[in-house]
């Protein structure tokens, strides 16, 4: 409900769950949707993803505290109770997209949420702040072959009764299928043995309530219930209450309502060492991609603000102060602003489940870096008589230092630069400071390992790139595997000890066309935000100031 700009975890989980992308554009959510089949078969690669979560969670044990959602499933696909093809496709689909704050945990976690939405089903709640093991976690995935006797123990083992045992089965069971190659004695291969036979559990691809009506009215093709009677869990779990639970599920209703709590349940059980954040909301303003740096011989600020579309003449200017000379945090009321260079649509199974339309603004800058920018904020005009200015809650998007900035057009995969794995990184820091160190905090994830890898490099005067405006360049090298989602925080501690920190930066960006450099004008009117100082009390607009996270100001 507190939510400002920065958080940072906040804002790469919100961004992942809604938008669906790395910084250099590659998108996970393409791989899913629209409920897409998986080449060469006849199941949906929604359903591969759905069977890997649950083969993930099976591992919790309720009474200790430990398995759970932790991403261990990435050590274990070569085990007889979690192997198959879908199990491997999803770990390639996976592997290339945690970063610092998405871990390989929550990244499976939001995939759930998409594989659900994409195939017509409900939006699942998801939170986030799953901790990654690093190693394989305990055997006990249960098997089609299992007693009823065992099953139930092994669900209240993971913390589910015998009712939420049938439910999530069937709200599992509801995409998807057997394949014979992996389960021969239950599905027969072709009468060509390299053809994969996949039997599906009902007779259509959606997330829907078929699996149960089917059952219910006896015209199931569900192999774990018809084929191989020593095979059949679905059977033996489905019938286990006199199917009371899935009387109970026999509605389009009543199934979505169903699936929504007991899947938030399972993407709920972690280790009892974690402590998941809140509910990832979407929000209303978001701002991202924030840089200040330098570009050839001029400072440069770049942002991004998405914004959703609730006109389609929705149009948004950015603003700023200066944050030195004569106009210095707007001080003479002078503001300076800008109209986007470009603008794209961004969206995930979960913006379009929920039938909201979002649009990401991009504003690319020239700064004078005798005034260089102070904070900065936007004007949001709907075209219908109604602007708002979207200020961080009154306290604006503060541009917390300009003594170190990352220069991503001075930086480059290192591959590009000798075939071996890495990043160059360039900062530009002020030459004023005499800087005594300057270096960088390198974190990846998307390693191919799946072990997350931390490590810090110094940089190095470059002497072949001139000084520009009172700064000079450094450079350095992140050595290793650290993967396309690397981040990194550039320190420079000054002569005197001061030290400037540019937080969070992603090399994903490197090589991102950026939008066209935009016009810059001024104005001193007071009716377009940018007011000093923070607000001292919560605005005054109770339900919408808490719900939303900006000021509201119809002007
Ligand atoms: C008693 C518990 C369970 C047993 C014995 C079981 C067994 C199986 C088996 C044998 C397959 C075929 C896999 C293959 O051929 O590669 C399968 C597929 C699947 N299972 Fe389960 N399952 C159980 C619980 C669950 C749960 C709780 C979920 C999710 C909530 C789930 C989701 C899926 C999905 C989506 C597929 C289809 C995968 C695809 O088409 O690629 N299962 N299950």
């Amino acid at each position: 409900a507190d939510y400002r700009w920065p958080s940072l975890q906040y804002d790469a989980l919100e961004e992942f769950l809604y938008e669906g992308i790395r910084p250099d554009g590659s998108s996970m959510a393409d791989l899913v949707r629209p409920c897409k089949m998986r080449g060469g078969t006849n199941t949906t690669v929604a359903a591969e993803w759905l069977r890997l979560v649950y083969h993930d969670t099976a591992t919790h044990n309720i009474s200790d505290g430990t398995g759970g959602l932790d991403g261990s499933i990435f050590f274990e696909t070569h085990r007889a109770e979690s192997f198959g093809a879908g199990m491997n496709n999803t770990l390639n689909d996976f592997s290339a997209f945690p970063n610092k704050y998405v871990t390989r945990a929550d990244l499976i976690a939001v995939a759930t949420v998409w594989a659900v939405a994409t195939c017509s089903g409900p939006v699942i709640p998801i939170r986030g702040g799953r901790v990654d093991a690093e190693t394989a976690g305990p055997f006990g995935v249960p098997t089609p072959a299992d007693s009823l006797e065992s099953l139930t123990a092994n669900f209240a083992k993971q913390g589910f009764n015998v009712t939420e045992m049938i439910q999530l089965v069937a709200c599992g069971h509801t995409l998807g299928g057997v394949r014979s190659p992996d389960f021969p004695t239950i599905v027969s291969p072709g009468s060509n043995p390299s053809d994969v036979v996949i039997a599906l559990f009902d007779d259509t691809q959606q997330f829907d309530h078929k699996i149960i009506t089917q059952y219910l009215d006896s015209t199931t093709q569900d192999p774990l219930i018809t084929f191989n009677q020593t095979m059949a869990s679905d059977r033996r779990i489905f019938g286990s209450d006199n199917n009371a639970t899935m009387q109970s599920m026999a509605t389009p209703e009543s199934f979505s309502s169903t699936c929504v709590k007991i899947i938030d349940k399972m993407l709920n059980t972690v280790p009892s060492t974690v402590t998941l954040t809140d509910e990832i909301t979407l929000l209303p303003v978001k701002v991202s991609a924030v840089q200040l740096t330098l570009a050839g011989s001029q400072m440069q600020f770049q942002a991004s603000v998405r914004l959703i579309q609730s006109t389609s003449t929705t149009s948004v200017n950015m603003y700023w102060c200066d944050r030195y000379g004569a106009a210095a945090d707007c001080k003479s009321g002078l503001k300076r602003f800008a109209a986007p260079g470009g603008s794209s649509t961004v969206s995930s199974p979960t913006s379009e489940a929920m039938g909201v339309t979002l649009k990401k603004y991009q504003f690319v800058v020239p700064v004078d870096v005798s005034q260089s920018v102070a904070k900065f904020w936007f004007v949001v005009d709907y075209g219908n008589g109604t602007k708002t200015v979207a200020d961080n809650g009154g306290t604006n998007y503060v541009v917390e230092q300009d003594d170190v900035l990352w220069v991503p057009s001075q930086s480059r995969a290192k591959s590009v630069l000798t075939g071996s794995h890495g990043w160059l990184i360039t900062a530009a820091v002020k030459t004023a400071t005499a800087p005594k160190r300057v270096y960088m905090d390198c974190f990846g994830r998307a390693t191919t390992n799946y072990i997350a890898l931390n490590a810090t490099f110094d940089l190095a005067l470059n002497s072949s790139l001139p000084a520009v405006g009172g700064y000079e360049f450094y450079t350095g090298t992140a050595m290793g595997e650290f993967g396309q989602s690397m981040s990194f925080e550039l320190t420079s501690v000054a002569a005197d000890g001061k030290v400037a920190v540019d937080t969070y930066r992603q090399a994903g960006l490197i090589g991102v066309a950026l939008a066209a450099t935009s016009a810059v004008n001024t104005t001193t009117s007071s009716s377009v935000g940018g007011k000093s100082g923070a607000w001292a009390v919560a605005p005054p607009w109770g339900v919408l100031g808490l719900l939303s996270v900006w000021t509201l100001a119809t002007l």
